[in-house]
């Protein structure tokens, strides 16, 4: 792949990570009477990536909604570069004046101008071939240059995203702010795309605040992920902090199905069917929730002879269902505890792992994988 970028671009993205580029402090925002945004602050440093993770109406569109000016901002502050875009009651700079990029879920190419045409539209100042040129290069970057001389009603709905995307990048704003912009690729070519889009807008260096609903893919396209729900952030950090650290059993469940317990805090524990969970910084006596993910899991398949299992009960656990995933084999298990208490349980491991329903097996439990909250945090 070939690219054509200005050195300010390679100036920008050497830069980038330094300073504050987009502040939002204390934003509320209501519809009629319902309270959508509420008290969020955060901040998208220069060629950083922030993106905002939760489930369908959590808010997330209508904080990009205010950052682009599409929404006039009704509490709080909301800064570019330090200057305020927004004055509740007062100043508002209107979304073509921000010079940030804007690819949204409806943003329409112009049917009239061609794929090339729709790319080169922001780029009026430079000369006809350099706008040309830079047009086609970052076609060519998220695989759309064959489609240059095309008219949008000629494209699928994702080839007409990435043109939005080219389209959104061109005139190399600072600041891009995107709301599911992969959303109409199937599963294959959004990997490729979302990777091909991450390169530029890393070499361009431009901050950008990405709307998603989907865990992987903040994961792989965020700096740091600020895991919203009901209008507020509940945690917000970098994809490993969020995955590692969560803060709240909220944010352990979001990203993917998680095997629970609760119990009664003893000696600095929980007991579990799959052995004792430490529980530090909850004091004797609390009710605990223990969530183990599924891949905390360690699975060791055992024989046990007939006669000798009642003897082993710290290995009593079985095998329910196993089922191939692809990359990874799901299992269904049922956990027996060394103290008598039982559990169904769920794994999952990397490859190709298929023991046979009622195979006896040991089970391990990955502390790292394994999070704790006193009952009722969340719930
Ligand atoms: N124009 C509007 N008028 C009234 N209510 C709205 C409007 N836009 C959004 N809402 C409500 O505000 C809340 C937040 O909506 P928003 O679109 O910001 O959520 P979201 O997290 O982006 O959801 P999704 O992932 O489904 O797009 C929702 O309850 C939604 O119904």
């Amino acid at each position: 792949m070939t690219t054509n970028f200005s050195p300010t671009d390679a100036v920008r993205g050497a830069q980038a990570r330094h300073g504050s580029l987009l502040t939002l402090s204390h934003v509320s925002h209501t519809y009629d009477d319902h309270l959508a945004v509420d008290d969020v602050s955060l901040t998208v440093g220069a060629g950083e990536v922030v993106c905002l993770l939760g489930p369908s109406g959590c808010g997330k569109t209508t904080l990009l909604r205010i950052a682009a000016g599409l929404e006039v901002l009704q509490h709080g502050e909301l800064r570019l570069r330090g200057e305020p875009l927004s004055v509740p009651g007062d100043r508002h700079v209107p979304p073509e004046k921000r010079s940030v990029g804007l690819a949204f879920q409806e943003s329409a190419l112009f049917p009239h101008l061609r794929v090339l045409e729709n790319v080169g539209f922001g780029l009026e100042s430079l000369p006809a071939a350099e706008r040309r040129e830079r047009a086609l290069a970052l076609l060519e970057q998220l695989g759309m240059a064959a489609h240059a001389r095309a008219y949008p009603h000629q494209l699928s709905g994702g080839q007409q995203q990435r043109v939005a995307l080219a389209r959104a990048l061109a005139p190399s704003p600072d600041l891009m702010l995107l709301d599911e912009p992969f959303s109409s690729l199937d599963a294959r070519l959004r990997e490729q795309i979302r990777d091909d889009t991450l390169q530029v807008l890393k070499r361009v260096g431009a901050g950008t605040l990405l709307v998603t609903h989907d865990p992987e893919e903040a994961m792989f396209m965020a700096d740091r992920i600020a895991l919203m729900r009901d209008g507020r952030i509940v945690q917000m950090g970098t994809p490993r902090e969020l995955y590692c650290e969560p803060c709240h059993p909220f944010v352990v469940s979001f990203f993917g199905a998680v095997n629970e317990w609760r119990g009664t805090v003893q000696g600095g524990r929980v007991a579990t069917p799959v052995g004792p969970v430490a529980t530090p910084g909850l004091a004797e006596g609390t009710r605990a929730r223990v969530m183990i993910r599924p891949e905390a899991l360690r699975v060791t398949p055992v024989e046990v002879p007939d006669d000798e299992r009642r003897e082993m009960p710290a290995q009593r656990s079985q095998v329910i269902m196993s089922k191939l995933l692809g990359r990874s084999s799901l299992l269904r298990l049922h956990a027996q505890g060394a103290d008598g208490s039982e559990a169904n349980l769920q794994a999952q491991v990397p490859g190709v792992f298929l023991p046979e329903p009622g195979q006896s097996v040991a089970l391990e439990l990955d502390p790292s994988q394994t999070f704790v909250f006193p009952l009722g945090a969340g719930a």
